[in-house]
């Protein structure tokens, strides 16, 4: 059974603008990113899995059931974390994620229990008496976490999770989210602006653009080898591409490195030759493989998203 699915999912609020436009889907379960520009429709894309927003057109599936129709057996089994700062300030962060289990319909002792244990898992155990007013951004977001992660869910949506985090903060939050991934055998939807900070963490990735589906994929089917071969000698690179076209191989400098079409195995032979001949010492030889990025530079240019360079 697929995790989430969806087919032809469309919303259009009230006031016309369309946020998902006829988005067909189906992701398994694992790590998913669900990653576009501001405005891609991310936000909508969860509110809709949750229940909260009522497709204009189409349907959307999650752990098998409808939302529309069975929004409360869906919130029951999914944990989400809002984008926004929504945490009572002067609640103490126990109280409010005991109170959180207490909403999902957990009794009293087990709710305290859970909240316990799921401030632990975020690593505020320690801290879990102070007032959430008085903590910092990070642990603020390691609260909403740990509210979603109260009820045991199958499922956590987590909308852009490492918002207002430094760089040492962002990378803790991805392993966090990682961790509950791996070894708590939870499905997470994580929504970001930045490919390049969740590429490393997702199995699969949902990109969006201005509400319309680019992929739906698995990471490691995006990045397949391409037809070029990238070569990288420490000196030599300009004689080593005079070498090359001499045997009919036609070299693309792109910065220290040489690409040049890989048609088949026999490339890499006359490569290593050519380099073994002129007595270079060669870096590096490996076939390009596609990156995730590159789905979105084929589209409208995105200035908000940011993207890995690897
Ligand atoms: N309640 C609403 N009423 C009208 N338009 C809305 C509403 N919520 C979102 N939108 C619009 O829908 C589009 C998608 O917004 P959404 O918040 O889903 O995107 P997003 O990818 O989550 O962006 P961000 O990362 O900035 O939150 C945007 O153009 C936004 O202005």
């Amino acid at each position: 059974m697929a995790l989430i699915a969806t087919q032809s999912l469309t919303k259009t609020y009230p006031g016309g603008v369309t946020a998902l436009s006829d988005l067909t889907l189906s992701v398994e379960p694992g790590i998913i990113g669900l990653v576009g520009a501001n405005g891609a429709g991310k936000s909508t894309m969860i509110k809709t899995l949750l229940g909260l927003l009522t497709p204009t057109t189409g349907r959307a599936e999650v752990l098998g059931l409808d939302p529309t129709a069975s929004g409360e057996q869906v919130r029951a089994r999914v944990g989400y974390m809002p984008e926004h700062d929504c945490l009572p300030p002067d609640m103490i962060a126990a109280e409010f994620v005991t109170h959180m289990g207490r909403m999902t319909g957990l009794p009293r002792t087990v709710a305290r229990e859970r909240a316990s244990e799921a401030l632990r898992h975020v690593g505020l155990y320690e801290e879990r008496y102070r007032q959430i007013g008085g903590y910092s951004t990070g642990m603020k977001q390691r609260v909403k976490l740990a509210q979603a992660l109260v009820h045991d869910p199958d499922l956590l949506l987590l909308d852009e999770p490492t918002n207002g985090l430094d760089p040492a903060g962002r990378d803790a939050m991805l392993t966090l989210i990682h961790r509950i991934g791996t070894e708590f055998g939870i499905s997470v939807v994580v929504c970001s602006h930045l490919l390049g900070e969740i590429e490393r963490i997702c199995d699969s990735l949902i990109a969006i653009e201005g509400g319309r589906l680019l992929r739906a994929d698995r990471i490691d089917a995006m990045t397949t080898g391409t037809d070029v071969l990238a070569i990288e000698v420490a000196e030599g690179t300009a004689e080593l591409s005079a070498a090359l076209a001499q045997r009919g191989l036609t070299a693309t400098a792109e910065g220290r490195m040489l690409l040049v079409p890989l048609t088949d195995e026999a490339t890499y032979d006359l490569v290593l030759r050519t380099v073994a001949e002129l007595d270079l010492p060669l870096h590096r030889l490996d076939q390009r493989r596609h990156r995730v990025a590159e789905l979105f530079s084929t589209a409208v240019p995105t200035p908000t998203l940011e993207v890995s360079h690897v």
